[in-house]
């Protein structure tokens, strides 16, 4: 039986923390003023990253009372218990061990879960995936005419697609500079055609990532790239016309990534070029298992191992550091304090790096994929808000489209800014140092939000007094800054590590399943039932309700 959730209301830390709210006056510029060293007690280390959390809308008192509430719903069990492999994805009864990708080869007592020993398979596929990472990489590795690989093309979708690519784009200064990875995700065929449409079928290899290898967009996907592959090496001379030579050419040309191995053997892929997983692994925490074979590929093992420690790193931070000091932990609870007791609906996450630009995307299936529940791991209802809507672009571009509103609207958007040191491409305009200019941005804009700007300060301007009102800054807008020495592999790791843990930290505290994925089923089988009627199928048009068969007509109409 599992563990019944705690009732996170119901916890003396909640009512505490719901009087403490009601008596409390935000007041960032005093705040900073009476206390000297607010910034430095608050700014806190976990592995490379920097994190300041002292423009957050909180008190010592805030903070010791959140604490409080992450002992009332046992959080620190619950992240053992997971370490563990214990079932904490209760609806689907499953470990939960994406922590165990990443622990050392050597780590010591050895973890066994289920009678599984988790390390040594663990440690045996990333061997098989670094071994053919280094074939692929060195020209080892050839498809039909002998030459090495030069594109390689993940075909995946969610956690199988976004982890990747984001890490892709993050590290693209350590790609090696004769390959090239793309990535294809939407079954809207545009996305296949534009991504193959400029390649050559001889030097490019397909791998075809899917945790369950059923997923609708990515098998049809991976049926329309063989079919190019097939087609444009025809056309080109390349091979026969035999189902032989079609074969050969999917076993040079194809590799998968899947739990389901003998599903990928049914697709024609041979399990010798599989790399597997297991399901104690969610799809949106697999981009540090084999799910990362292209990565693997394009920055090499040694730095793909690199990656590896920088999650690990940051687990045993979260592991060993006590509430008061465990950023992940502290950050998942000031979100909480946000979202439940301030009323926000919204996260911001706003990476100064134009590197790390797909790392919104990437979290959003991470957060709100995990902790967009309604009920609790027992099926009782929750009785507080759940999963916040996380958003973001980097800055400054996101400071010419939607700052406005985080500054002068009428919501509350906690927002993170994410920073790096040194730049990848350190260029200067005329003696300015271009990234240092970046930078005052990063730097300018928590402190406008924090502090804002008064209507003296306005008038003192020398500013009309009819527009007055509309260039004040409230100021008190909450951020988070977390600054990296540089976007290596190993940060990239802490990264994702941290917005890990902090939603875990969430779902722990609203006593929800953050690992299963159930409201994304109906929609999927929906789109099975409907499939027929928008291939022309009468009696499945004639099924369907007023709107949807409607609109299909008019589709069909349109399609002509
Ligand atoms: O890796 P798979 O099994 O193809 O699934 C892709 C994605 O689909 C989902 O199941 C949601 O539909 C995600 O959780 C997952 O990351």
């Amino acid at each position: 039986m599992p563990t019944p959730p705690i009732d996170p209301t119901t916890t003396s830390a909640w009512q505490a923390l719901s009087e403490h709210e009601s008596t409390l006056r935000p007041d960032l510029r005093t705040w900073f003023a009476e206390d000297p060293e607010r910034a430095q007690r608050l700014t806190l280390q976990v592995a490379d990253l920097t994190v300041d959390l002292s423009k957050n809308l909180v008190t010592d008192e805030t903070l010791a009372l959140l604490a409080r509430l992450a002992d009332d719903v046992h959080l620190t069990d619950r992240f053992e218990a997971m370490l563990r492999g214990e079932h904490i994805n209760v609806t689907e009864d499953r470990a939960v061990l994406h922590t165990a990708l990443r622990r050392p080869a050597d780590a010591e007592p050895p973890l066994v879960v289920d009678g599984q020993h988790v390390d040594d398979d663990v440690q045996a596929v990333l061997g098989e995936v670094a071994e053919f990472a280094e074939k692929v990489r060195s020209g080892e590795w050839t498809g039909v005419t002998g030459e090495a690989v030069r594109t390689v093309v993940n075909i995946g979708i969610g956690g199988s697609d976004l982890g990747p690519v984001m890490v892709y784009e993050a590290l693209e200064p350590y790609v090696a500079p004769e390959l090239e990875v793309r990535f294809v995700s939407n079954i809207d065929p545009t996305d296949l055609a534009q991504k193959t449409q400029d390649l050559d079928p001889t030097t490019t290899l397909f791998i075809v990532a899917s945790k369950t290898f059923t997923t609708l967009e990515t098998l049809t996907n991976a049926r329309l790239a063989r079919q190019w592959l097939w087609d444009s090496l025809l056309a080109g001379g390349h091979i026969a016309d035999t189902d032989e030579a079609r074969r050969d050419a999917v076993a040079q040309h194809f590799v998968a990534v899947s739990t389901a191995l003998d599903k990928v053997a049914d697709f024609g892929i041979d399990p010798a070029n599989a790399f597997g997983f297991w399901d104690w692994v969610g799809g949106r925490y697999s981009v540090d298992s084999a799910i990362g074979t292209s990565l693997a590929i394009a920055i090499g093992p040694d730095a793909f191992g690199e990656l590896l420690d920088g999650f690990h790193a940051v687990d045993e931070h979260a592991r060993t550091t006590p509430v008061a000091r465990n950023v992940p932990f502290l950050m998942g609870l000031l979100n909480i304090w946000y979202v439940n007791f301030l009323g926000a609906h919204t996260h911001a996450v706003l990476p100064y790096a134009q590197q790390l630009h797909r790392f919104p995307a990437y979290l959003q299936q991470l957060t709100m994929e995990s902790n967009g529940k309604s009920v609790h791991w027992d099926g009782t209802p929750v009785t507080t808000q759940t999963g916040e809507v996380f958003w973001g672009e980097p800055g400054t571009n996101g400071q010419h489209a939607f700052y406005q509103l985080i500054h002068q609207g009428t919501r509350l958007v906690p927002a993170d800014f994410i920073a790096v040191a040194t730049p990848a491409y350190p260029l200067s305009d005329g003696g300015t140092d271009v990234h240092a200019l970046f930078l005052a941005n990063f730097f300018a804009q928590t402190k406008a939000l924090a502090f804002g700007k008064t209507a003296d300060e306005v008038r003192a301007e020398g500013t009309p007094e009819e527009i007055v009102p509309a260039r004040v800054f409230s100021g008190n807008r909450p951020t988070t800054s977390i600054l990296a020495p540089a976007l290596t592999p190993s940060v990239v790791g802490q990264l994702i590590a941290l917005y890990e843990h902090i939603t875990f930290t969430q779902g722990v505290v609203w006593g929800i399943d953050s690992f299963d994925q159930w409201g994304v089923e109906l929609g999927k089988k929906l789109a099975m039932e409907i499939a027929p009627a928008v291939q022309g199928d009468t009696a499945a048009l004639a099924a369907q309700d007023p709107s949807t068969r409607a609109l299909i007509e008019k589709y069909l109409e349109l399609r002509g």
